[in-house]
């Protein structure tokens, strides 16, 4: 939530002219008024702008603003194609003032920038290469993606977007990153009195669903996802819960899954294990990958998500589902001297943390995929990683979220040395 700013002196709604400096994690960018931080939206590095104090950071470290007025446009700036994009207005995007090609450069500096200050490394050395924010291939646009979208609904059963950071309503009748099957269900002519809002899915197998919140995660129908194999030669099937955990990209499931089965490289009877496995994506190809003679343990924490991995991944004998906390999983299995050769981490956003990943380096794994979707979460576990011997030797940043901040990185570590 916004903090009304205490500050006397520059009190919400104080308009300031500001020269922005460099992007930060968040959707915004640095600039300074006096001495003070601004983290400042809708604007770009290098521009001249009038920015509006919206708010202040916890304990007043930085001031929030919107640049309402921009005096010097930097090159990457164009006329967002989304109406309800703007200050005061939907808050579901970030960069729709930024072509593609910048909002990548601006994706590009956040991940060197969160490396260098969380784990102290400098990525393309590192690396041996610079650091590249890849489009999901297919995605040319970086519109009409979405495959899931949550709509609010206001006081009178309206659906629209929320803005940032605010509880408000703003009624939309489109949303240009959703797609068109999400918007075409009709759900933005429609009227839902008493509902908190509506979820609204556009599974790659069957027709689009729409799920009214509350309703309960319990009764939300299960949609069918189809995912192409890493080989090419087949489909994977998952039922999920209409609420419940999968990418939104819909090129996601396929290029993750390509990258991470091409770096692990699995084969026929190795042990993998799959952490925070949600209903079984990445067990389903490591399952296929290592054959009979091979074992995958998935593990994951939500009830529902574990039922469906259950039922998703019965074609593989030699998978084992284990509902628990990532964290006392691994715990038991370093205790009780298990060995993994391969390990895909894919934590939510807070990442698995110094405890998960310190637990994983004891199983001896040979390799492990990390799939991220904040990356100051990932830097600070590569830096935990490099400290419990396995070192960070390539990285892929694909632009999953379009339009938003936010950006999917997968990391290979290795045992040191
Ligand atoms: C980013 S999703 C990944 C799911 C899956 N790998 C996929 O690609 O569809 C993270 C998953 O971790 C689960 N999760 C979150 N915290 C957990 C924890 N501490 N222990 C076990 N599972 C957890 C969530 O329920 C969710 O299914």
């Amino acid at each position: 939530m916004s903090h009304p700013t205490t500050t006397e002196e520059l009190p919400v709604g104080s308009v300031l002219e500001v020269t922005v400096e460099t992007v930060a994690h968040g959707g915004h960018c640095v600039a300074r008024h006096e001495g003070r931080v601004l983290f400042v939206r809708h604007t770009l590095p290098g521009e001249r702008v009038r920015a509006r104090v919206t708010g202040e950071g916890p304990g007043g470290r930085f001031l929030r603003a919107d640049a309402v007025e921009v005096l010097e446009p930097a090159a990457g700036r164009v006329e967002p194609p989304c109406p309800y994009a703007g200050p005061a207005r939907c808050g579901g995007c970030d960069w729709q003032h930024a072509d593609l090609a910048t909002q990548r450069e601006l994706k590009r500096a956040v991940v060197l920038e969160q490396f260098d200050r969380l784990a102290g490394i400098d990525l393309p050395a590192a690396l041996g290469r610079d650091v590249v924010v890849e489009p999901v291939p297919g995605d040319e646009a970086g519109l009409r993606w979405r495959t899931r979208v949550e709509f609010a609904v206001d006081g009178t059963g309206r659906p629209g977007l929320r803005g940032h950071r605010s509880h408000e309503v703003i009624p939309v009748e489109d949303c240009m990153i959703a797609r068109d099957a999400v918007v075409g269900t009709g759900v933005l002519r429609r009227r839902f009195p008493g509902q908190r809002a509506v979820d609204v899915i556009a599974p790659s197998g069957g027709e689009p669903v729409l799920v009214p919140v509350p309703g309960g995660t319990e009764r939300a129908p299960l949609v069918l996802e189809r995912v192409p194999t890493p080989t090419g030669t087949g489909e994977f099937e998952f039922g999920v819960a209409a609420r419940g955990f999968w990418q939104v990209h819909p090129g996601a499931p396929e290029t993750f899954l390509r990258t991470v089965l091409g770096w692990l490289d699995p084969r026929p009877g190795e042990r993998a294990l799959d952490l925070y496995a949600g209903v079984g994506l990445f067990a389903a190809a490591l399952a296929d990958a290592v054959g009979d003679s091979g074992r995958v343990h998935a593990v994951e924490g939500d009830r529902l998500a574990v039922e469906h991995a259950r039922d998703n991944l019965t074609p593989w004998a030699g998978v084992r589902v284990t509902r628990d906390r990532v964290d006392r999983a691994v715990r038991r299995m370093a205790r009780a001297g298990e060995r993994a050769d391969l390990v895909v981490l894919d934590p939510p956003r807070s990442g698995a943390g110094k405890a998960v990943v310190r637990d994983v380096a004891r199983l001896g794994p040979r390799a492990v995929a990390y799939v991220a979707c904040d990356p100051a979460a990932l830097a600070r576990d590569v830096g935990y990683a490099r400290d419990a011997g396995l070192d960070l030797v390539d990285l892929r940043v694909f632009d999953a979220f379009p339009m938003t901040h936010h950006m999917e990185c997968i990391a290979l570590l290795v045992p040191a040395g």
